[in-house]
């Protein structure tokens, strides 16, 4: 069991790390025996993982209940909020109510949002089980839902208390969202970590076939940044921005298409080959390093080229809503080399629609 400390001003927490980790919560849980907990799951993941869960909280807490909503990118929205709301309304729960997020990225930000908001805010945890989720989205206390005008547009900045990484959730979760966890992996290596990229490669047939040491490995080098990061810069004043690399084109590409029809982290692969070729405009980021960086997408079977039927100019007033724009001026993370990125602003707009077209296959 290894543990990572997100440090804050106000609020420190712990990300714990490692595979059986329910036999031990006595030992982190946060909470008093009385506290009341309500866990959010999805209808997928609550015939597998709900009754054991249960289990174990038992044993930390007497009043547990939960709520199973529907399964899918396309219900992380407003209505499905509403419908949590309900229920802890309805039910009485106040403000001494831990809501757990036991899910991917999708239950994470909707169960942090509603957590957020409720009667002004309320804790909550973090159970993360894809993983997408134990890399990235269950740590840094972004929460929201999408709009049908854009994706993650309504949302808060409400950190977890704590953060259970239990790779055992892995044994279970399908290659294409594997693939998917493994875009935001490869997202750290080229924006802060070249040591890491270089080991994502050689390391490549061992992450795919989910061997559990270099799993643990993974997830911690991961968590390790992104904690440092959002220990600098909680709310995306800078720094912690370039976390946010292929993601203008990637949610340009979510929303377009349809919530859920491409997978956050196959977008993300996708806006990180686009913000390439840009920064191969802008900065001369070498020819040579967007192989590599296609060529391990390649290996982690995401997808390399923008679709098709979505043409260069479609993107423009979805990239425009961008929240890193600043007085109508688009800001961009661009690597300016393997490890390395920063935030560029004033890009011209035909540099961007070439770097889209050149992305699409022929
Ligand atoms: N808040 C953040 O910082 C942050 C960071 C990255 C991504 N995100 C958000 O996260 C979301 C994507 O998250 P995701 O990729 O986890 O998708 P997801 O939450 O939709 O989960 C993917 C699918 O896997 C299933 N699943 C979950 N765990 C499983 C398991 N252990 N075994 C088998 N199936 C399992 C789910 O039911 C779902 O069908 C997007 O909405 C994205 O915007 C947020
Ligand atoms: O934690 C962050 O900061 C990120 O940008 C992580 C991203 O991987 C994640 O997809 C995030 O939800 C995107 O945030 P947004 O502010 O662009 O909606
Ligand atoms: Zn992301």
């Amino acid at each position: 069991m290894e543990t990572i400390t997100v440090k804050l001003t106000k609020n420190s927490y712990p990300i714990i790390i490692g595979k059986g980790l329910f036999q031990y919560l006595k030992n982190f849980w946060p909470l008093k025996k009385g506290d009341k907990v309500m866990i959010i799951t999805n209808k997928t993941l609550a015939p597998i993982f709900l009754e054991k869960i249960i289990f174990f909280l038992k044993k930390v807490n007497e009043k547990i209940d939960y709520i199973i909503l529907p399964d899918g990118e396309k219900y992380k929205n407003l209505s499905t909020i509403n419908q949590i709301l309900t229920t802890l309304i309805q039910k009485n729960y106040g403000r001494d109510t831990t809501l757990i997020a036991l899910g991917g990225g999708v239950i994470g930000d909707i169960t942090g949002f509603a957590a957020s908001i409720y009667q002004r805010g309320i804790n909550f945890i973090q159970i993360p089980t894809t993983l997408l989720a134990q890399v990235d989205a269950s740590i840094g206390g972004k929460t929201g839902v999408n709009h049908d005008l854009g994706k993650n547009m309504i949302g808060s900045f409400h950190q977890p208390i704590l953060v259970i990484i239990d790779i055992n959730f892995l044994k279970l979760l399908s290659a294409r969202e594997l693939s998917s966890g493994m875009a935001e992996v490869i997202k750290y290596g080229i924006t802060f970590d070249q040591n890491f990229f270089l080991w994502i490669e050689k390391n490549i047939n061992k992450i795919m076939k989910i061997n559990k040491l270099t799993m643990v490995n993974l997830i911690r080098r991961c968590c390790e940044i992104k904690a440092k990061i959002v220990n600098q810069d909680e709310t995306e004043k800078n720094s912690r921005a370039l976390l946010n690399f292929g993601h203008t084109f990637a949610h340009a590409i979510e929303t377009h298409i349809g919530y859920g029809k491409c997978l956050h982290g196959e977008a993300v692969a996708i806006g990180m080959i686009i913000a390439s070729r840009i920064a191969k405009i802008m900065n001369n980021f070498c020819e040579s390093n967007i192989v590599r960086i296609i060529k391990l997408l390649q290996l982690t079977n995401l997808p390399i080229y923008a679709p098709k039927n979505m043409q260069s100019s479609t993107y423009i007033p979805y990239i425009m809503r961008d929240k890193k724009v600043i007085n109508e001026k688009l800001r961009l993370i661009l690597p300016t080399s393997i490890g390395h990125a920063k935030i560029y602003s004033d890009i011209d707009h035909s540099c961007i629609l070439n770097a889209i077209q050149n992305s699409q296959e022929l």
